[in-house]
């Protein structure tokens, strides 16, 4: 890999201008858990929830991206990582954007996640665990991946045969086999409230 060439380029306008025009700050709300544990379905609340109050937001889906952009990586946990690598430098490109984006990876490795974490500022990495018992994830199948992982249709399955790395301190835990999809999604609206998100 040849970096001993490149040269940063900086630009006139900022991201802080660029928040301002928006009306509000920009982060990453990164979403992670099983197949199944709802991340798309919150995500899908918070966006509308968002979109609500002003606030310019994009979904960065797991299955969505791997139709394009991450379309040459599989479920190995070298292509889980170089998936979670992408699709983070893609959300921080948002953040210097101005928006507000939500991603909804599976992102099953720690390691890989505080990698994120580190290459963004302070307070625009917001962590939430989209927490449900893999007996309930199993039970919803909304996809028929888990009885195809249980007859051995499909390899390397997150939580059948491939492991999933529980967040050790998300800023956010949501527990969607505990509460509704309504009452998961406001429980991070409040969150984004009280710590002052929602606004310039
Ligand atoms: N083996 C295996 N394990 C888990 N998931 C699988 C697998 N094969 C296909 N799918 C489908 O791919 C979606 C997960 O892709 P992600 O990019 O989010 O995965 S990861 O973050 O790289 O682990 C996942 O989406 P969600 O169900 O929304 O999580 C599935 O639709
Ligand atoms: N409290 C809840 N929060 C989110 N999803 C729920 C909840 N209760 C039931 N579900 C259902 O669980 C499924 C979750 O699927 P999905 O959002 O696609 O999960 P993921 O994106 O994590 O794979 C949906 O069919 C949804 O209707």
């Amino acid at each position: 890999m040849q970096r001993q060439n490149i040269f940063h380029q900086s630009f006139e306008v900022t991201k802080e201008q660029r928040q301002a025009l928006h009306g509000h700050k920009s982060y990453i709300l990164w979403f992670t858990g099983l197949s199944g544990s709802g991340k798309s379905t919150i995500a899908n609340i918070i966006e509308r929830k968002l979109h609500e109050l002003g606030i310019s937001t994009y979904i960065l889906d797991g299955d969505n991206l791997r139709e394009g952009l991450n379309q040459n990586l599989g479920f190995s946990q070298e292509d889980r990582k170089e998936n979670i690598r992408r699709t983070g430098e893609l959300a921080k490109l948002f953040v210097d954007s101005g928006i507000v984006v939500i991603t909804t990876l599976i992102s099953p490795y720690a390691e890989d996640r505080k990698e994120i974490r580190k290459r963004v500022a302070k307070g625009e990495f917001i962590e939430i665990y989209v927490k449900c018992p893999l007996e309930v994830c199993e039970k919803r199948d909304t996809k028929g991946l888990y009885k195809k992982a249980r007859k051995g249709e499909l390899t390397n399955m997150t939580g059948i045969s491939a492991p999933y790395e529980v967040p050790e301190t998300p800023e956010i835990v949501i527990e969607t086999s505990q509460y509704s999809s309504e009452e998961c999604g406001q429980e991070i609206i409040n969150y984004l409230k009280i710590n002052d998100y929602l606004t310039y």
